[in-house]
């Protein structure tokens, strides 16, 4: 690793049950950019974000990387009896220590709401501070105005806003998106691409899966995927 390097991946492979999904993939995230992960339907990208996020372990290979990740997942869906609101769902970025997100909001993946595997780096916030971080988030998605409403209430493109503002909230040094601008109109999904930009800015490491043409001509890199190979 070098001190440009925040995450490195090497010849991971992965197969859900006999079928290999991924195969001797590398790659390398540089701190500070945006990485496009792109490729058709089924290609693996999804499952290969999963491990770099370490919610997934991979059959062979490893990562490299100590930094705390923010995953944003996929496909999110939520019970209608989940009593949080759209300010609760961004603040749980600002909890520390792991397993953030444990509170059944459920993606199409499985995992639990804006799973992350760590938290923003350190010293522990003040409830000043923390109520900061969250209007802030919810400004910068275009919440503000919904912060108090539940958050099963909000529209699909609304919900995938609200944990694109938690992963934010998070601070993470490591940002993974897994089609953050899917269903959103396309106010939103330039300001999405205008939200990962800043955060590279800030130092942040962002990897975001995404057929969204115009994010993959705004990303400094593109890892591109075709059967679970890496071919660019
Ligand atoms: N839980 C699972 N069990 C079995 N097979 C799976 C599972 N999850 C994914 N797959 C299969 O693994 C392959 C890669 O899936 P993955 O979701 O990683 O692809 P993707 O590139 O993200 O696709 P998309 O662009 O459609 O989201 C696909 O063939 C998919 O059907």
């Amino acid at each position: 690793m070098t001190q440009t390097t925040a995450l490195r991946a090497e010849h991971l492979a992965y197969s859900y049950g006999s079928s290999p999904v991924l195969r001797d993939v590398n790659l390398v995230l540089p701190r500070g950019t945006v990485t496009a992960i792109v490729g058709p339907n089924g290609a693996g990208k999804s499952t290969l974000l999963e491990i770099l996020a370490g919610v997934r372990r991979p059959a062979s290979g490893r990562v490299l990387g100590t930094a705390p990740v923010a995953l944003v997942v996929q496909r999110v869906t939520a019970p209608d009896t989940l009593p949080l609101t759209v300010a609760d769902v961004v603040r749980m970025g600002t909890w520390r220590g792991r397993a953030v997100g444990a509170a059944g909001v459920a993606s199409g993946s499985g995992s639990a709401v804006g799973s992350g595997s760590g938290s923003g780096s350190g010293a522990r916030p003040s409830r000043a501070e923390r109520r900061r971080v969250v209007a802030d988030a919810l400004t910068r998605v275009d919440l503000a105005n919904l912060a108090d409403r539940s958050f099963t209430a909000l529209s699909g493109g609304q919900r995938q806003r609200a944990l694109v503002a938690q992963a934010i909230a998070r601070r993470a040094p490591i940002l993974l998106l897994d089609e953050p601008s899917t269903g959103l109109d396309a106010e939103s999904r330039d300001r999405t691409r205008r939200i990962l930009s800043e955060e590279a800015a800030r130092g942040a490491t962002v990897a975001v899966v995404t057929h969204d043409q115009e994010a993959i001509d705004f990303a400094d890199a593109v890892v591109r995927l075709v059967d679970g190979v890496r071919v660019a």
